[in-house]
């Protein structure tokens, strides 16, 4: 099965946020009435020449008109100012709880998710804490501590609200954890303050808009009710205390409740209209649609060899720049091993082909290198030398240093390992004034130039576009592109063509022989196909559960293959219809290997 391309008009600008926002109907006027709320309650002073808190006992509950264009409440006061004025209150005290949940919520939420730990059992056990304590019971038992300050109350219910926007946070982090194109940012080299800002604070900013609307229309809602019950602060005018008069005169002028009725339903309604179209708006910038390539069975690209044929590695041998010793990656405290002591060199300008079936190793082992094993994992034994150094003994800071710049990583999905809501353009620019410490002109330059050397017709176009908006293969390339940006003197392949359509295989194959001939890096190259190890590979290691059953030259393996298992995977190859005749008719001696010779 083959994947089509997908080539979407890139032609069309994006539009701004602001342009996608307004082209919401009922967003766009949801947010103009909550733009004239605001003006209204700045402009107070402005809008009306009353005060409101002045009380006019010969205008006690006098009708809309004249002098009082709302009219009067109960005590003769103005209520268009009180309106007016009572807008201020609401909204900041909304603002304040708002500011609260969202502080101690989404930082908790973002650090217990991100890093997990004792942080997040410590911080998820507070939040249960708080989630059971009825809001209204903590507020009433507070104002008998800290008096009618509805400033309190606010900040109180803030605090409380913190916990749904901890768990809402926490829960979307944890998810977003996961995603490769946030294994894609570390093997980078990204630090995971930076993975936090640019790739996971991104996809956690719509849901906390929606709960940030929630918040402040509810925050609205109590602060009517604590004024609504009497509760609240008498000297400030706010809408709540406007209800309450007006359930007190309900018989004898019910129009009291209905402007400050009005008030609050027509805000909370705006709110929730907003954040839904502001949450649209942002999601539209994501590129929501994801065209994964099909996922097809590898298989022999011919391709001509141009790499120089490795030798068998002495044990001292000063050209070596990795170096895995004894390396046994475990599960679950060590009861469970995938790794079983493997041995290994590489060196420079080397390209080692790392052999098995599915389920053999062969990631774990690339994943043991570069220290990014999955949550559970752990290099259980031995220690993986780079240059003569121990990674184990480098600090996260130096590791994170080390990823992106010395040595780089492609994934088997090019796809999943690009950040849908980033431009390929800054996926690739950003890594580089990292490690590079370029200013973003060079970047942007050098970016271009990577993405014309690894073969994308039309780069600058590329640059703009979001990752939905390519084929599998274009994808491939510009992870080729961002892997060898840095310059890496080791490029660990993992399965680079597994996902896309095979005439594509023999180009991305291509691509990265003639890159790594070019460039002069080491290469590890993890495939399950022999045909890929003989056109590419000066060495070979044969990886079966978890161990290396045999290594060394290509030629001399496929001369004359010592362990059954090798054997066995050279019979999957041979057996392929119409696969390879050229390796065939040279007593397994690989065809491309031949023609370097
Ligand atoms: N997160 C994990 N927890 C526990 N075991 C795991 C985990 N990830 C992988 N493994 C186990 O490690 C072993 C080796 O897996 P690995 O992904 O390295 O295989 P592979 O040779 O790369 O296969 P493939 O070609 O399918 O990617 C497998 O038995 C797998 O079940």
């Amino acid at each position: 099965m083959t994947t089509t391309p997908t080539t979407p008009d890139l032609t069309a600008p994006t539009p701004s946020l602001a342009r996608r926002l307004l082209r919401d109907p009922l967003g766009a006027a949801a947010l103009g009435f909550l733009l004239l709320v605001v003006l209204a309650a700045v402009f107070a002073p402005l809008l009306t020449s009353h005060d409101p808190n002045e009380a006019v006992l010969a205008d006690v509950l006098a009708p809309p008109g004249g002098e009082h264009l709302l009219g009067a409440d109960s005590s003769g006061r103005d209520v268009w100012a009180r309106l007016l004025y009572g807008s201020r209150f609401s909204l900041l005290g909304a603002a304040l709880a708002v500011a609260f949940a969202v502080t101690i919520g989404a930082v908790s939420g973002l650090i217990a998710g991100y890093f997990g730990k004792w942080f997040d059992e410590l911080s998820s056990w507070a939040a249960s804490i708080l989630m059971a304590l009825p809001a209204m019971v903590v507020l009433l038992a507070a104002r008998s501590v800290v008096g009618p300050s509805a400033w309190w109350a606010m900040g109180i219910f803030g605090v409380l609200l913190s916990a749904s926007v901890f768990r809402l946070v926490r829960s979307t982090v944890q998810s977003v954890r996961g995603e490769l194109y946030v294994d894609a940012a570390r093997v980078s080299g990204l630090s995971d303050l930076r993975i936090i800002f640019r790739h996971v604070l991104r996809v956690v900013r719509a849901p906390i808009i929606i709960q940030v609307a929630s918040i402040a229309a509810v925050a609205i809602a109590i602060q009517a009710g604590l004024e609504v019950l009497g509760l609240g602060d008498r000297t400030i005018p706010t809408w709540g205390d406007m209800l309450n008069d007006g359930f007190q005169k309900m018989y004898l002028a019910p129009i009291l409740l209905l402007w400050p009725s009005l008030m609050i339903a027509f805000v909370c309604l705006a709110l929730s209209l907003v954040a839904n179209s502001l949450r649209d708006a942002l999601e539209g910038t994501a590129g929501a649609k994801k065209a994964r390539p099909t996922r097809v069975a590898a298989d022999f690209v011919p391709v001509t060899a141009t790499t120089t044929h490795g030798a068998v590695l002495a044990a001292d041998d000063p050209s070596v720049i990795l170096r895995v010793q004894q390396l046994r990656i475990g599960y679950a405290g060590g009861t469970k091993e995938v790794v079983h002591g493997i041995s290994f060199d590489v060196r420079a300008g080397e390209v080692l082909g790392l052999i098995g079936e599915s389920g053999s190793g062969k990631t774990q082992t690339a994943f043991g290198i570069m220290r990014l094993l999955p949550e559970g994992g752990a290099i259980a034994g031995g220690r993986v030398l780079w240059k003569g150094t121990d990674l184990a003994g480098l600090g996260d800071r130096e590791m994170t240093a080390m990823r992106g710049s010395k040595i780089a990583y492609i994934p088997q999905e090019p796809m999943s390992n690009l950040d849908p809501t980033f431009t390929i353009g800054h996926q690739l620019i950003e890594p580089m004034r990292l490690h590079l410490k370029i200013g973003k002109k060079e970047a942007r330059e050098r970016a271009v130039a990577l993405l014309r050397r690894v073969g994308i017709p039309d780069p600058a176009r590329t640059m703009r576009s979001y990752p939905h908006e390519v084929s599998g293969g274009m994808a491939q390339r510009v992870l080729i592109a961002g892997a060898i940006s840095c310059e890496p003197d080791l490029l660990i392949a993992d399965e680079p063509t597994t996902a896309l359509d095979v005439t594509v295989q023999a180009e991305i194959l291509e691509l990265l022989r003639s890159l790594q001939a070019d460039l002069g890096m080491g290469m590890v190259l993890v495939t399950h196909n022999f045909g890929v190890v003989a056109d590419l590979c000066d060495r070979v290691a044969v990886m079966q559960e978890g161990e290396i059953v045999e290594s060394g030259d290509v030629r001399q393996v496929f001369r004359d293959p010592q362990h059954p298992y090798t054997r066995q995977l050279f019979g999957a190859i041979l057996s392929e219809d119409g696969i390879r005749p050229t390796f065939v008719a040279r007593q397994g001696v690989p065809a491309a290997q031949e023609a370097r010779r």
